[in-house]
C-alpha cells in the first residue's frame, strides 16, 4: 500500500486540520497509509514581528511547498487563507473541502460586543484587515498588535492589556473551542472575511494523479466556487503581500457566485468595497477587482505596501 506522507506545520491548527483531513480520507476508503511529517516554518520561527512585515502569507507555506516539490511529502492542508495567490510550478490544490465559519469573531473580556466596547478600549490583532474594519465602525478604539497561535493570544487577553482581540471563528472552532468563548461573530457586513477564510486548500503534486483521485471524492463544490471568486480577486488586486484586502462570497440557490470584496486603509478612513454577482466565478472575482482598482484601491495597496517596506 502507498504510505502519502502529509507535511504539516508544528501549531496545533494545523495538526488538528490535517489530522481531520487524513481521518476523513481513510473514511472515504483511502486505499493508502498516511504520516504526518512536522515542518517548522518561518512564520513559525519569527514570531515577535508584525506578520505584515515579514513578508506576509508566503512564509507559512514555502518551506513545506519545497518538501513537496522534493518529494519528502506528498500532501499538505493549509488554511486557504495562508495561501499565496500563485503556486509553484508543479503543484497544485487538488482539493477544496467544505468550509467552516467564514467569519472574523470579538472575543473580549468584560463579554462587551463592538458596538459597546468602551470608548479607547485596546483590540488585539495583527491583521491590518480586521483593524482596519474595526476603526471604519468604532474610531475611538485603539488597535494594538498581537502576534501568536489561538491560545497564546486568548491568554494575552487576560494577562496583558487587552480589552478584546479578534480571531477568526474557524481556527476557534477547529481547536475545540465552544462558542461560549466568543462574544460576538461579525457578520460580513461588519467585517469582510480574509479571502478563504474558514477554507482549508489541500495541495500535491499536479502529476500525482493516485492521490488528486482520491482528493476530489473530499471536494466541496458551492466551497471551490466561492473561493476561486475571492482568490480570483486577490489575485487580480495584489498578488501576495499582507494589505488591508477582504474578500467573501456565497452561492445562491440559482448557483450565482456573491462576493463582496473591500480595500481599505489601514486606519479604516478610507473604505472601498463592491459587491459583484455573477455565474463565472473568476469574471465575478475579476470584475470586482476592476471595479476597486477604478475607484482608487491600487493606489491605497501600493501606499501601503510602501509603508510597510520602511
Ligand atoms: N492568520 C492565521 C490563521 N490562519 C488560519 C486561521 C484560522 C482560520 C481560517 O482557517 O481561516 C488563522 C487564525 C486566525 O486568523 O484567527
Amino acid at each position: 500500500m502507498r504510505k502519502i506522507v502529509v507535511g504539516s506545520r508544528r501549531s496545533k491548527l494545523a495538526l488538528t486540520q490535517t489530522n481531520w483531513v487524513i481521518q476523513q480520507l481513510k473514511e472515504l476508503g483511502a486505499p493508502f497509509e498516511f504520516e504526518v511529517k512536522e515542518i517548522v516554518t518561518k512564520g513559525d520561527q519569527i514570531l515577535d514581528v508584525t506578520l505584515s512585515k515579514v513578508g506576509g502569507k508566503g512564509l507559512f507555506v514555502k518551506e513545506i511547498e519545497q518538501a513537496m516539490l522534493d518529494q519528502e511529502i506528498d500532501m499538505a492542508v493549509h488554511s486557504m487563507k495562508d495561501m499565496p495567490a500563485v503556486l509553484p510550478e508543479g503543484l497544485g490544490i487538488g482539493c477544496i473541502p467544505e468550509r467552516e465559519d467564514h467569519r472574523d469573531a470579538i472575543i473580549s473580556k468584560d463579554h462587551k460586543t463592538l458596538s459597546e466596547l468602551s470608548p479607547g478600549a485596546i483590540v488585539g490583532t495583527s491583521s491590518l484587515r480586521r483593524g482596519a474594519q474595526i476603526l471604519a465602525r468604532r474610531p475611538d478604539l485603539e488597535i494594538k498588535w498581537i502576534r501568536g497561535n489561538i491560545d497564546t493570544r486568548l491568554a494575552k487577553l487576560q494577562n496583558e492589556d487587552y480589552d478584546a482581540i479578534i480571531l477568526a471563528a474557524a481556527g476557534l472552532s477547529r481547536m475545540g473551542w465552544t462558542s461560549d468563548v466568543v462574544t460576538e461573530f461579525l457578520d460580513p457586513d461588519i467585517c469582510i472575511p480574509a479571502v478563504g477564510q474558514g477554507a482549508l486548500a489541500i495541495e500535491c503534486r499536479e502529476n500525482d494523479e493516485e492521490l488528486l483521485q482520491l482528493l476530489s471524492q473530499f471536494a466541496c463544490d458551492s466551497t471551490t466556487k466561492t473561493v476561486q471568486a475571492e482568490r480570483a480577486y486577490l489575485h487580480k488586486m495584489e498578488g501576495g503581500c499582507q494589505v488591508p484586502i477582504g474578500g467573501y462570497a456565497y452561492l445562491e440557490e440559482n448557483s450565482e457566485v456573491v462576493l463582496t470584496a473591500l480595500v481599505a486603509s489601514p486606519d479604516g478612513k478610507t473604505v472601498y468595497k463592491e459587491i459583484v454577482r455573477g455565474i463565472d466565478p473568476i469574471e465575478v472575482g475579476e470584475k470586482a477587482a476592476e471595479m476597486l482598482i477604478e475607484q482608487g484601491a491600487k493606489q491605497l495597496i501600493d501606499q501601503v505596501k510602501e509603508e510597510l517596506d520602511q
